[in-house]
C-alpha cells in the first residue's frame, strides 16, 4: 500500500526533518509544493484534499487555517504545532503515554503531536500520577534546556547568524509558556506546573528534569520504587527507555539525533530526594520522530519504520 502525504511547512526545521525521515520509503508518495506554490492558498488547499496524510509544521495560526482549508473527509491530519494539543475532536499523539493510546492514535482522523518539552515532563510524570506515587494536588516544577532549533528558523538565524547571542539562557519567565496547558491536561494533575525552559548554544537535543521530593510525597518511595513504575509502564516500547546505573552527567548530546527517550531516576535515597530527568532530541521524538511514529500507525505500519532507534 502506498499513501499520500504532503507535508505543509515542508521547508521548515521540523518539515524538512519528517522529510527526510520519509525519504526513499516505496509505502510513502510524497505531494511536494514547489518554491513558487508552498505559501499559495489554492496550490496548498489542492494538496491538503489531495492527500491520505497531512503533516502540519506551521507556526500555530497558519496550523489552524490549513485545517480549516481541508474538506476532503480521507484527509488525515498529524499537527506538529502547539494549536490543538487541548483542543477537542483531537487525538494526543504520544503512543506510549496511556495503555490504549496507540490504538487511539491508529483510528483518529486528526492526531496533535505532542510539545518537545511536554514529551519529557509527561514521560517522567504520568505514569508516577496514574500509580498514585504523586498525588494529582501535588506542585509540580520542570526545568528544561533545549538545543536552539527548538526556536525553528528564526532562533537558528539568531543562533548562527554570527555572533552567537549567549551559551545557555533562562526564559519563559513570565511562567506563561504555552506548553504548560498540555503538561497540566496530560498529566492529570490539578495545578500548572511551573516551568523553567532555557535554551542553549547547540543545534538540537534536551535535557527535562523534574524534582522530586520523595519524602514529602504521601507513600515515601524510593529511587527504586520510582524507577519500578517507569520501567512497567515502557516495558517492551522500542523508543522509551529507562537507563538505569550511576552516571556522572547527563548531556544535552545523549540522545541528539535520534528518535528515542531516555529516562532516568537519580538522586538521593538518604535526604530522599529524586530527580527525573528525561533527554530526547527536539526535532526527534520531541517534533520530526513523533511525527513519523504517529504516521506509522494511524497507516497500519510498523510504528518505528524510517526512525533512529
Ligand atoms: N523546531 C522544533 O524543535 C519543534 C517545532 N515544533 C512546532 O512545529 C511547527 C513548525 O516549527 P519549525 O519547523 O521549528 O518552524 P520553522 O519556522 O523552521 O518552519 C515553519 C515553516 O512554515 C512555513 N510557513 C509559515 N507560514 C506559512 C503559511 N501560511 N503557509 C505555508 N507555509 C508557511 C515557513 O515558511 P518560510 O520558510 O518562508 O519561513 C517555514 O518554512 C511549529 O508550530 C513549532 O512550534 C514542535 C516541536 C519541536
Ligand atoms: C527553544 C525553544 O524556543 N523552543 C520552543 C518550543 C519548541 C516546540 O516544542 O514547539 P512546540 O511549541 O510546537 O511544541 C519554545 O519554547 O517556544
Amino acid at each position: 500500500m502506498t499513501i499520500g502525504v504532503f507535508i505543509d511547512g515542508g521547508h521548515g526545521t521540523t518539515g524538512l526533518e519528517i522529510a527526510d525521515r520519509l525519504d526513499g520509503r516505496d509505502d510513502i508518495a510524497l505531494i511536494v509544493l514547489d518554491d513558487a506554490h508552498r505559501k499559495d492558498d489554492a496550490a496548498r488547499r489542492a494538496a491538503l484534499n489531495d492527500a491520505d496524510f497531512v503533516i502540519l509544521c506551521l507556526p500555530d495560526d497558519a496550523s489552524r487555517d490549513a485545517v480549516g482549508m481541508i474538506s476532503s473527509a480521507k484527509t488525515r491530519v498529524i499537527d506538529a504545532s502547539s494549536a490543538h494539543r487541548v483542543a477537542d475532536g483531537w487525538t494526543y499523539g504520544f503512543a506510549e503515554l496511556e495503555a490504549d493510546q496507540q490504538a487511539v492514535i491508529a483510528a483518529a482522523p486528526r492526531v496533535t503531536n505532542p510539545g518537545c518539552y511536554p514529551t519529557g515532563f509527561l514521560a517522567l510524570v504520568r505514569p508516577l500520577v496514574r500509580a498514585g506515587l504523586i498525588p494529582t494536588s501535588w506542585p509540580l516544577s520542570v526545568n528544561a534546556l533545549s538545543g536552539y532549533s527548538g526556536g525553528g528558523k528564526a532562533m537558528i538565524a539568531e543562533f548562527e547568524g554570527g555572533e552567537s547571542p549567549t551559551r545557555a539562557r533562562a526564559y519563559g519567565l513570565d511562567l506563561a509558556h504555552k506548553h504548560i496547558a498540555e503538561m497540566r491536561r496530560h498529566a492529570g494533575i490539578d495545578h500548572l506546573p511551573i516551568f523553567q525552559p532555557g535554551v542553549a548554544d547547540t543545534y538540537r537535543g534536551m535535557i527535562v528534569e523534574v524534582p522530586l521530593p520523595l519524602h514529602a510525597l504521601p507513600g515515601k518511595p524510593t529511587l527504586a520504587q520510582v524507577e519500578a513504575v517507569l520501567t512497567d509502564a515502557y516495558k517492551g516500547s522500542p523508543l522509551v527507555r529507562i537507563a538505569s546505573g550511576d552516571v556522572k552527567f547527563v548531556r544535552i548530546e545523549d540522545d541528539a539525533g535520534t528518535d528515542r527517550l531516555t529516562l532516568r531516576v537519580c538522586g538521593n535515597d538518604a535526604t530522599g530526594q529524586a530527580r527525573l530527568i528525561a533527554t530526547l532530541d527536539n526535532l526527534g521524538k520531541g517534533a520530526a520522530g513523533a511525527a513519523v511514529q504517529n504516521l506509522n500507525i494511524m497507516a497500519g505500519f510498523d510504528a518505528t519504520v524510517g526512525l533512529t532507534l
